[in-house]
């Protein structure tokens, strides 16, 4: 679900904006003119296959690296003019993370809080109001090597947050983690957008895109091949379908027979047959079968979700144990 809140009505300004974004590395083209818009206070999902060139957008939008080609603004600065502008707006927490195991988590804070040329009493403040948010006072003394890979994250968003960023670059930020951990970071991440932070999140999780983005733009072959909400990608390809499967071989047949449309599967005795999911197609299905005495075992109905999109826009196969 959509977690940005919009109240006046009126579009906000962008936080990050790109015209015909373009990389290339040798004679390899990472990004191929890219256009980005993205209001501020949203959460915006690049989604796309490894090594589409997530990273790489990244790492241009937060002056990392130079683009061969193209403009960007975030926060108002340009990447290539203003950097330093871009850098003091922005909170970035990536595959790899800042923090030092060496040292404990408090001590990562107060020198991130050193970093931001905070007085020491600022520093202890912020510190330790961050580290409750994260759930991470008990453990403020132990070394940073000793906590786990969820810890880990959220200490790296907690550091990231040290100084207010109002846009911040998520780079697969649940990446690893089991399922408890990505919920939590999930939770942490509407909290941001709930303050009206931007939240600019790289991930392979669908699921995740699906959670959180208020939009989402799919990278293939270095361009966007679709941008919009969930929704609206979801929209955007066929695959919806009634699913019937039979035990006995004659109704199986009998179905098939009168199903022209639907896609046999005789082995499994399954049926599928192209629907948009409504309760009007649906009834009309399950009215024909019963007028002709057609006992299906089971009715299944699969709506496209954003497996079925990224898959149609990448190109690649879904993979079998996914198809329903
Ligand atoms: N410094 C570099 N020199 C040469 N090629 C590079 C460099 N950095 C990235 N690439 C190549 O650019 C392409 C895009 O890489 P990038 O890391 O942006 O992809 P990604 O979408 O973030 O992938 P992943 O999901 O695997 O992290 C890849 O083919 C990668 O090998």
């Amino acid at each position: 679900m959509p977690t940005s809140r919009r109240n006046d009505g009126h579009a906000p300004p962008p936080a990050i904006s790109a015209v015909a974004l373009r990389k290339s590395y040798g004679d390899k083209t990472v990004l191929d003119g890219i256009d980005l818009h993205i209001p501020a206070g949203s959460v915006f999902a690049l989604l796309g296959p490894n090594g589409a060139g997530k990273t790489t957008a990244v790492k241009i939008l937060t002056t990392l690296i130079s683009a061969d080609g193209g403009q960007a603004q975030v926060a108002g600065h340009d990447v290539a003019e203003h950097p330093d502008g871009v850098r003091g707006a922005i909170g970035v927490t990536g595959q790899f993370s800042a923090v030092d195991g060496l040292i404990t988590g408090e001590e990562n804070m107060l020198l991130m809080a050193d970093l931001h040329l905070m007085s020491k009493r600022e520093a202890r403040q912020v510190t330790a109001e961050l580290l409750a948010r994260f759930d991470l006072t008990e453990a403020a003394t132990k070394p940073a090597s000793t906590y786990s890979g969820g810890m880990k994250r959220r200490l790296d968003i907690a550091m990231t947050l040290v100084g207010t960023p109002r846009i911040i670059f998520l780079d697969e930020p649940t990446t690893g983690l089991d399922p408890r951990s990505r919920h939590n970071m999930w939770g942490i991440i509407r909290e941001l957008v709930a303050d009206g932070v931007t939240v600019f999140l790289t991930t392979q999780y669908l699921e995740e895109a699906d959670e959180l983005a208020d939009r989402i733009a799919v990278l293939n072959d270095g361009k966007i091949a679709a941008e919009g909400s969930a929704d609206q990608l979801k929209r955007m390809i066929p695959g919806g379908h009634v699913r019937l499967r039979f035990t006995d071989p004659t109704a199986y047949q009998a179905a098939a027979s009168a199903l022209t449309e639907a896609a046999r599967s005789d082995e499994a005795l399954a049926l599928q047959i192209p629907s948009d999911g409504s309760q009007r197609e649906l009834r009309s299905l399950l009215d024909w079968l019963d007028a002709a005495g057609i006992e299906a075992d089971e009715v299944a109905l699969h709506t496209p979700d954003l497996d079925d999109v990224f898959f149609a826009l990448t190109g690649s196969d879904k993979p079998k144990e996914t198809v329903r």
